[in-house]
């Protein structure tokens, strides 16, 4: 089965509910539902300059080139005062015009000094021609009106969104909840208390707990020996407390196949994906909850959380996940079983560049996994090629 197709296959909704937490905390979070202005923005007309604001019959004199008094200042943030007739009054950027402005002329375009006490009067020394009613004045709801949407429901909220948020006086957020993903990892040669036999570091369980937590969701760490009875066991116990359940190892063709031989035939299905590494998968669910069963290999777990983890945890297939790319360096010739999967930088002109091995610490050293289709393909310097960026898709 080609991985596309794989990808399809365990597709499944994952209905994780909504949380409401305080916004500072919410970049990287997706938000649960539309958010509507509950104020326009501005909220009271602005002035977009520092300068003089004039009413109509100051701004005629002005325009006149008559000296127009000046009636008082406002600095941003104080309340404002009224322009008597003929006048004008100081204004500053972000500061509240009267009602009865009718421009704010910018300091530099006036014989008055930029700071300084407020002077008793001013000159204007040049003005656009056909200078409009309300030139540098931000209307109320000019940016933003009562009831635009302005952040939208399933959006990541990016450090913007949360300006945007926080310009509305919005304190609380309600966000998608994170889902909460199993990760149970098998073996008996994995080093640990009660292992007795030549031992392996476990190195799946940091890998794929860093991998959920670089995503923005939640990892429920378990391990479990060759035994199927404990596995279930561990198993059971978890589902009870995530969305989802990953396991590795234990899925291949040996005599000792935990997973394998605690699901199989059960509620669980194994197979081979024409990729590698990473070709024997298996899927299934317990209790109503989705089960996917990674290779054990660490560099096939790894690809395998790319390929599939990801397509079902953000809800696109991974057909429609890989990105073009340009491809330089020397001649890749596709494996006669399908897919290969290699590990890629980005140079500083866009290309994407091979390492020469496909060890799990060369995808470490990796920008993305670059798709090799299998024989007679073969991928040669400037083709065009498709590659999975293996960035965490929320900020660090
Ligand atoms: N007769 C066959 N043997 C194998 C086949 C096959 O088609 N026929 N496929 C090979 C391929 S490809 C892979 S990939 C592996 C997948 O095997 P499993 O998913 O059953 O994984 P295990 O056998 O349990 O482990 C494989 C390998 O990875 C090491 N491992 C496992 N867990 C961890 C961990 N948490 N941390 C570090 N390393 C781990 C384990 O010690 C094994 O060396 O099957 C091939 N065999
Ligand atoms: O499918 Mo396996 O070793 O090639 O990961």
């Amino acid at each position: 089965m080609e991985p596309e197709d794989y990808s399809r296959l365990i597709a499944r909704d994952l209905p994780v509910g909504v949380e409401t937490v305080p916004l500072a905390e919410a970049v990287g979070r997706i938000l649960a539902r539309d958010v509507p202005a509950d104020a326009p923005i501005p909220g009271f007309a602005t002035s977009a300059m520092d300068g003089y604001a004039f009413d109509a019959i100051g701004l005629d004199r002005a325009q006149a080139g008559d000296r127009v008094l000046v009636a008082g200042d406002i600095p941003a943030g104080h309340p404002p005062v009224e322009i008597p007739a003929g006048c004008a009054v100081r204004v500053m950027t972000g500061a509240q015009v009267p009602g009865t402005a009718e421009a704010v002329v910018p300091v530099e375009l006036t014989d008055a000094s930029r700071t300084g006490a407020v002077p008793v009067d001013v000159v204007v020394t040049g003005l656009p021609e056909g200078l409009r009613s309300g030139w540098n004045i931000r209307d109320v709801g000019e940016d933003t009106a009562l009831g635009d949407v302005v952040a939208i429901g399933g959006q990541r909220l990016n450090a913007a969104g949360v300006g945007t948020l926080a310009m509305f006086g919005i304190t609380d957020v309600e966000v998608l909840r994170r889902p909460r993903i199993g990760l149970i990892v098998t073996g008996d040669e994995l080093r640990g208390p009660r292992a007795t036999g030549p031992t392996i570091p476990n190195s799946n369980l940091p890998m794929l707990a860093a991998a959920i937590t670089a995503h923005g969701d939640i990892a429920v760490p378990a391990t479990s020996g060759d035994d199927p009875a404990e596995f279930l066991t561990v198993l059971d116990r978890i589902v009870l407390d995530v969305d989802l359940v990953i396991t590795t190892g234990g899925i291949s063709a040996g005599a000792y196949e935990v997973v394998r031989a605690a699901l199989e035939g059960e509620s669980s299905q194994f197979l081979r994906v024409d990729q590698r590494p990473g070709g024997p998968q298996g899927y299934g669910q317990r209790a109503g909850i989705p089960l996917l069963h990674l290779p054990g290999t660490p560099s096939g777990a790894y690809l395998s959380f790319h390929l599939f983890v990801r397509s079902l945890l953000s809800g696109i297939p991974l057909g429609e996940r890989w990105q073009r790319a340009v491809y330089t360096g020397p001649e890749l010739a596709g494996h006669r079983r399908g897919m290969s999967l290699v590990p890629v930088t980005v140079a500083a002109d866009g290309c994407v560049v091979p390492a020469a091995r496909a060890r799990l610490r060369d995808f470490a050293a990796a920008d993305a996994i670059l798709r090799v289709p299998g024989a007679p393909v073969v991928i040669a310097d400037g083709d065009t090629v498709d590659i999975l960026p293996t960035g965490p898709e929320i900020p660090a």
